[in-house]
Order: C-alpha cells, then sequence, then structure tokens
C-alpha cells in the first residue's frame, strides 16, 4: 500500500471485497464520504456480500438468505492505495460486518485475520508471498482464430493471445513490454512490491512474483495487484485473465504461496534438519504435515472453480500430487531450502494447488490453519518425493504413500462440506455459505466443455 496517500489526492474511494465465488465486488465513493467509508461503511446486500456466483447467479443456503439481510462494508483505510495520482481513485479492502456492528460470520478477511492471530498465540508469524499468474490478450478481433468470447453487444469476438513465447524470452517480453512496464510502475506506485515478473511458458502468460508479507497484507496486495494489473491492461488496450484455465490446452495459470514461519524472529523452515529431510527440519515437516493432511478436504479453498479442476493435472507444475519434495515443482508442497548461507531469509514452502479463481483470503486462511495444526499435533510429514509423481506407476505411488486430489469441484465440494476440521477453522456459516456458493457454479458449469467453460468465466477474475 502507498503510505504517502494525501487524503486530498483521493476524488473517489473504491471499496472492495473478493465474495465466495472469487470475484471482486466494489462499491464506489465520492471524497466526502471517505470517512464514513470506514466508520459506518457501505451497505451491502447477502448476495453480492456471498452469495452471487462467478456468473451472478444466487446461491441458496439455510446459512444466509439472498433476499432479505444486509451486511456493512466497512474500508480499511490503513489498508487504502491511491491507483494513480491522475484520477484520484484509490482502493481499500473491505471487512464485512453484520448490522449489530459484530463481523459477519462469513466475513473471509477476518477469517484470515482470526487464523493470524492464533498463529500468534502459539508464537509463530506467517510470512506470504504470491506467484501471480495470467493471460493477457489483445483487444478482441472477429477473426476465425484465437480464443473464442463474446463481446458486449453478443457478437462473437476472438481473442488473440498478447504474447506467443517462447517462454521467459526477451522475444515474448518486447512483445508485451509497455504493459509489463507499466504494470511495474503502477504496482510499485500502490505500494505492491513486486520481486520480478516475466513472459511465462504458454501464449499471453506473465507471472508477477509479489514480495513477502505478513498473511494479511500479503493477500490485501494480492487483491491490489490484480486491480492494478487490470487496469493497466485496459489503458493499453489489453485484456487479462487470472482463471486457471483462460485458454484449454495452453499452460495454466496458478497462484502459489509462498510460506515461512518466524519464532523469536527465527525462520523454522531454516532449523537443522533431522536425516533424510532434505533441510527441512522438524517443525517445517509438521508444518508440511499440516497441509498435506487436510489438501484433500481443503482444495476446494484453494482454486474452488470447474477451471481449477481442469488445471490440476498431472505435468502441468500445478503441483496435483498430495506429497512434498525439496525443489520439486510436480508436488502439492515444494520445499525451497534457500541459497546456501541464505536459509534464514530464504527458506519457504509453496503451496502450488492454490490459483486465482480461490478467494485468497480463505485460501491462506485454509494454508496456515492446516500448517498451525501440523506443529500444535506434531504431526509427522511422508517422506520426500525426488522425481517426477506422474513417472512412478500406481503402485509405486501408493507405496510412497502419493495421493491423487479430489478429481473435479463436486468431489471437493462434498469433502469441504464434511470436515469437521476446516469447519472449526472457519465456522458453519462460512463453510456452508461457501459450498452453496461454488456447488451453483458446479451445478452451471460442470457438464460442459472446458472451452466452454473458459470461455464463459475467463474476465470475471
Ligand atoms: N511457475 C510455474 O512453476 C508454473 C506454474 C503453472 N503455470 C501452474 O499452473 O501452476
Amino acid at each position: 500500500m502507498n503510505r504517502a496517500v494525501r487524503f486530498d489526492d483521493i476524488r473517489a474511494l473504491a471499496v472492495s471485497h473478493i465474495d465466495l465465488a472469487g470475484v471482486a465486488r466494489v462499491r464506489v465513493l465520492p471524497h466526502r464520504r471517505l470517512l464514513s467509508a470506514s466508520t459506518h461503511g457501505v451497505t451491502i446486500s447477502n448476495s453480492v456480500g456471498f452469495l452471487f456466483s462467478v456468473d451472478d447467479h444466487l446461491s441458496r443456503t439455510p446459512a444466509l438468505d439472498p433476499v432479505v439481510g444486509d451486511v456493512r462494508g466497512i474500508a480499511d483505510i490503513s489498508s487504502m492505495a491511491l491507483l494513480d495520482a491522475e484520477s484520484g481513485l484509490a482502493w481499500a479492502p473491505a471487512d464485512l460486518y453484520a448490522l449489530d456492528g459484530t463481523v459477519h460470520p462469513a466475513c473471509t478477511r477476518s477469517a484470515l485475520r482470526r487464523v493470524v492471530d492464533d498463529a500468534q498465540d502459539a508464537r509463530l508469524t506467517f510470512s506470504v508471498g504470491f506467484e501471480l499468474e495470467c493471460t493477457v490478450f489483445r483487444a478482441p478481433v472477429p477473426a476465425a482464430w484465437g480464443a473464442a468470447g463474446t463481446d458486449e453487444v453478443g457478437e462473437t469476438m476472438r481473442y488473440l493471445p498478447a504474447t506467443s513465447g517462447p517462454a521467459s524470452s526477451t522475444r515474448a517480453l518486447i512483445e508485451v513490454e509497455a504493459f509489463g512496464l507499466g504494470a511495474l510502475a503502477a504496482l510499485e506506485f500502490a505500494g505492491v512490491p513486486v520481486e520480478q515478473f516475466h513472459p511465462a511458458s504458454g501464449d499471453g502468460r506473465l507471472e508477477f512474483a509479489l514480495a513477502p508479507r505478513d498473511a494479511l497484507t500479503a493477500v490485501d496486495d494480492l487483491a491490489l495487484a490484480r486491480v492494478v494489473l487490470t487496469r493497466v491492461a485496459q489503458a493499453h488496450g489489453l485484456r487479462i485473465s487470472f482463471a486457471p484455465v483462460p485458454i484449454v490446452g495452453e499452460a495454466t495459470n496458478g497462484c502459489h504461496v509462498h510460506l515461512s514461519a518466524r519464532r523469536e524472529g527465527r525462520n523454522v523452515l531454516a532449523e537443522p534438519a533431522p536425516r533424510g529431510r532434505h533441510g527441512l527440519g522438524v517443525d517445517g515437516g509438521r508444518m508440511v504435515a499440516g497441509i498435506l493432511d487436510r489438501l484433500d478436504d481443503g482444495i476446494a479453498l484453494l482454486g474452488g472453480s470447474v477451471l481449477s479442476f481442469a488445471r490440476l493435472r498431472p505435468a502441468s507444475w500445478s503441483g496435483a500430487a498430495v506429497c512434498w519434495g525439496p525443489g520439486n515443482r510436480e508436488t502439492a508442497v515444494r520445499f525451497v531450502p534457500g541459497q546456501a548461507g541464505m536459509a534464514a531469509e530464504q527458506a519457504n514452502l509453496e503451496i502450488r494447488p492454490a490459483d486465482g479463481a480461490a478467494n485468497p483470503y480463505l485460501a491462506v486462511a485454509a494454508i496456515l490453519a492446516a500448517a498451525l495444526d501440523g506443529i500444535t499435533r506434531e504431526a509427522v510429514p511422508p517422506k520426500p518425493v525426488t522425481v517426477d509423481p506422474g513417472t512412478l506407476t500406481a503402485a509405486q505411488r501408493r507405496a510412497r504413500g502419493i495421493r491423487s486430489l479430489p478429481a473435479d469441484l463436486g468431489t471437493a465440494l462434498d469433502r469441504l462440506a464434511s470436515s469437521g476440521f476446516h469447519r472449526r477453522v472457519l465456522g458453519d456459516v462460512l463453510v456452508d455459505a461457501y459450498v452453496a456458493t461454488r456447488r451453483n457454479e458446479w451445478e452451471a458449469f460442470g457438464g460442459l466443455a472446458p472451452e466452454a467453460v473458459a470461455e464463459a468465466v475467463r474476465f470475471r477474475y
């Protein structure tokens, strides 16, 4: 967040929350309402707060009434950022409150805050950094090639990816250089520290590595970064997608979560390791075990769209195998030991199955809670996997305790709905409302070909 924001520079404030479908919803207030935005907040219906699916259909759940009832979205102006000096538009994340002034049980930002507080009680501080992957398209052309879509007047248009590879090449960079440099400057202006960006593999794909921060700030930064990137794309006549599979058959978009934990200032992932653990210490192992133990039940929180499960396939670097390994990009959890002599600063765990269709507050809350739980109950991790799990036979995978994630959103939602752990951590109202919202998407899109789903949702995240 750009701390140097002066109230006089702000002309309007976009008060935004990410809903249970993973969509950023917004209310825009004029300058004179800034103070009330952060005290009384703005009125939002339960539907906009929690119950719209990705395609704006109302979800039904006994946990929340879609028609009767309001919530207040209260801007956290300590996390406010000015988006650019010319427009004077600022952005702030909202916490959602019930009308009686208590935190709403389905507020996802508050759910993350509660998990961070639990960690603090256990004398642990988590650091989180994201790899934000996206696909950038040129302005639509009514031609016979590119990914199909429909424009505002319903005409079938074609979207061409803005780069055509090769991966990590200067050539691909140059194709989107103006956008990329504009994005870098705008992210820095908004106060989102970027470590680096590069053209990723797959047409039109870019990856921005966001610097590690405390968990809540990191997720706020991610939400803000997506707003910033969308604005810069728009200013360059481009369209951007954070969907897990924007183009079927191309490389997918993940939103990997890099996680470390400090106790009394020391990175627990850099502690001395037992033999055979490739540098992963005792508490680090417990974190890994905790995350893997809850992954099958919680995977719907790490993505939760129909396309998320089209992404989670072997040989896609999406970490679809429930196991861990040092430096291994096909395991759900990659242990990153860091350079020699730099482990204290660099060692982290990368949780790869997460993607841009998630509500990132919930995804990170679920990951941190599982890691914390692993430490608390002294969970024991499985043996590390040092090969591509996709090259092992079914019997070899079984022998090593490697599981596959649920194959589709419907199955993943059943697992989440009956997960006592996630109900305890997030509360019944939040889990029930989340499952209803995502089940709505499953019912609308679960039976369609991935191409049709990509066409319907690629520009909604
Ligand atoms: N950065 C990478 O390792 C590639 C990740 C891959 N695009 C995914 O969907 O997760």
